[in-house]
């Protein structure tokens, strides 16, 4: 589609009363992004605050020199500009991870700094069919298909708190060297992009042969991204339906959950809770939670109560405890991180994120353990007391750094005199990056284990949750 013209209607799509950083590699797709971008917001909203942002990875000779061409386009044409250098230790492994990582760490400061909420990426048509094609050939099974295939979302919030936009999508990288050409502006190759040693150059060359290749990868993606959202849905909708939080670190799922007859909703559910329970960035593998999910059902032929033989499994740092009472989540005990100083907006254990407010350095935090969690009075709900002791024992605690660790400050969220301190729970699949094909289901969790509300999305007339 549109191969000699961008789409620019996406553009009014998006609410930019909070401004923009725009990020700019130099590349052809953001250098043509950033002058679109302008162009809207000059006839649209010439006040809004637009920050041009380049970061320099640092790992090529040239990479200094570009962003100075960014930094003299953008003087050029009235736009704010701000070069961000990766100075960090380079790893010897896993570079590109560790670059993405560093880029959208340093895209996100720059956007925090200036109050804004938004960052836009130059990402294509052709980067869609290239990165739909790569996980097409690396797809697990035909039930992991759903969510990879979808490609890359129109939207990501990153950090749980700033979205990345990517109004591009849709458009041909030749429709964008066009509106370059033809405002005379220049933009850099990246020598990376054409070395055929490399996976996705690879499968760009094939998709410029022009034999239907990149509409193909494109539908694809829109059938995949259809799905993925539809099946987000149906999972939210079970765990709305079906599970419930006893106590702080324990969730429990109604036996009804397991019998719902949306077998794959649920496992989709389960492997988002599970992850999230036990504080782990990625969902468990597919082949596992089924199996797990299968010993959940009662057999058919089963005359005794649900759960006569209860089971405990372990998967995803998570016991899954089925009994009579339900079927109940929690952190496992094992490698829980030791007593250590409590870091101001570090994530503990994948599961909560730290805001220390005016004294960085006063605390430590721990598990509370099985010790003290034994002295605790448990309201009698009907939920087994051993499990929520259990649960407990393995939720964190803050301390005064001076104090003897027999008095801790307790949960919190409660303590009138420390109203900027928090250790709030965070939906762990989703806490760095939450693509906008899964905002249903990490809504409902959010909910469900009371972690922020997600901000709204950027696309107008869009709510999160
Ligand atoms: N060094 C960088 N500084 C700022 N933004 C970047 C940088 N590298 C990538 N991006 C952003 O991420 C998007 C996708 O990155 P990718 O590596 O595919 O692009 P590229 O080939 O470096 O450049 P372009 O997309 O501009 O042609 C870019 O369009 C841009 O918005």
């Amino acid at each position: 589609m549109l191969e000699t013209e961008p789409d620019l209607s996406v553009f009014s799509q998006i609410d930019f009363t909070n401004g923009a950083v725009a990020a700019v590699s130099g590349g052809s797709d953001s250098t043509a992004l950033l002058l679109l971008i302008k162009d809207h917001l000059d006839r649209s909203a010439p006040a809004t605050k637009l920050l041009a942002v380049t970061i320099d990875h640092n790992l090529r000779p040239g990479s200094a020199a570009e962003a100075q061409a960014v930094a003299r386009l953008c003087a050029a044409r009235g736009i704010a500009h701000r070069i961000m250098v990766w100075s960090g230790r380079k790893p010897s492994t896993g570079l590109p991870a560790a670059a993405r990582e560093a880029r959208y760490r340093l895209l996100a400061e720059a956007a925090q700094a200036e109050g804004i909420g938004l960052i836009l990426t130059g990402h294509t048509a052709d980067d869609q069919a290239e990165t739909v094609l790569m996980r097409h050939a690396r797809q697990e099974g035909p039930r992991e298909a759903g969510r990879g295939l979808a490609g890359m979302a129109p939207a990501t919030l990153y950090d749980w708190r700033i979205w990345i936009a990517r109004p591009l999508l849709g458009t041909r990288r030749a429709a964008l060297r066009e509106v370059l050409r033809r405002a005379n502006v220049g933009w850099a190759e990246d020598p990376t992009n054409d070395d055929e040693a490399f996976e996705r150059p690879r499968i760009r060359a094939a998709l410029a042969d022009g034999n239907g290749a990149q509409e193909d990868a494109m539908a694809l993606a829109a059938r995949a991204a259809v799905e993925r959202e539809q099946l987000g849905h149906r999972a939210a909708a079970l765990i709305r339906g079906f599970a419930s939080r006893p106590a702080d670190g324990l969730i429990r799922l109604d036996p009804g959950f397991a019998t719902a007859g949306d077998d794959l909703a649920a496992v989709y559910a389960l492997r988002i809770l599970l992850a999230t329970v036990g504080g782990v960035a990625f969902l468990p593998d597919q082949a596992r939670s089924e199996a797990l999910f299968a010993r959940l059902r009662p057999r058919p032929s089963c005359v005794m109560p649900f759960y006569a033989n209860p089971f405990c499994a372990t998967l995803s740092r998570t016991v899954v405890d089925a009994r009579r009472a339900g079927i109940f989540l929690r952190r496992e005990t094992r490698n829980l991180p030791p007593a250590a100083p409590a870091v101001d907006d570090a994530l503990w254990d994948g599961r909560r994120r730290i805001t220390l407010g005016d004294e960085p350095d006063a605390f430590l935090i721990a598990p509370l353990g099985a010790a003290r969690a034994a002295k605790r009075e448990i309201a009698e709900d009907g939920t087994p007391p051993s499990l929520v002791r259990a649960a407990l024992a393995a939720e964190p605690v803050l301390w005064r750094s001076s104090e003897h660790p027999g008095e801790s400050l307790g949960p919190v969220q409660d303590s009138p005199a420390l109203p900027r301190m928090a250790v709030c729970p965070v939906v762990a699949p989703f806490a760095r990056f939450l693509p906008s094909f899964d905002l249903a289901p990490a809504g409902t969790v959010a909910a469900l284990i009371g972690a922020p509300l997600l901000p709204t999305t950027p696309f107008s007339g869009h709510t999160a949750g």
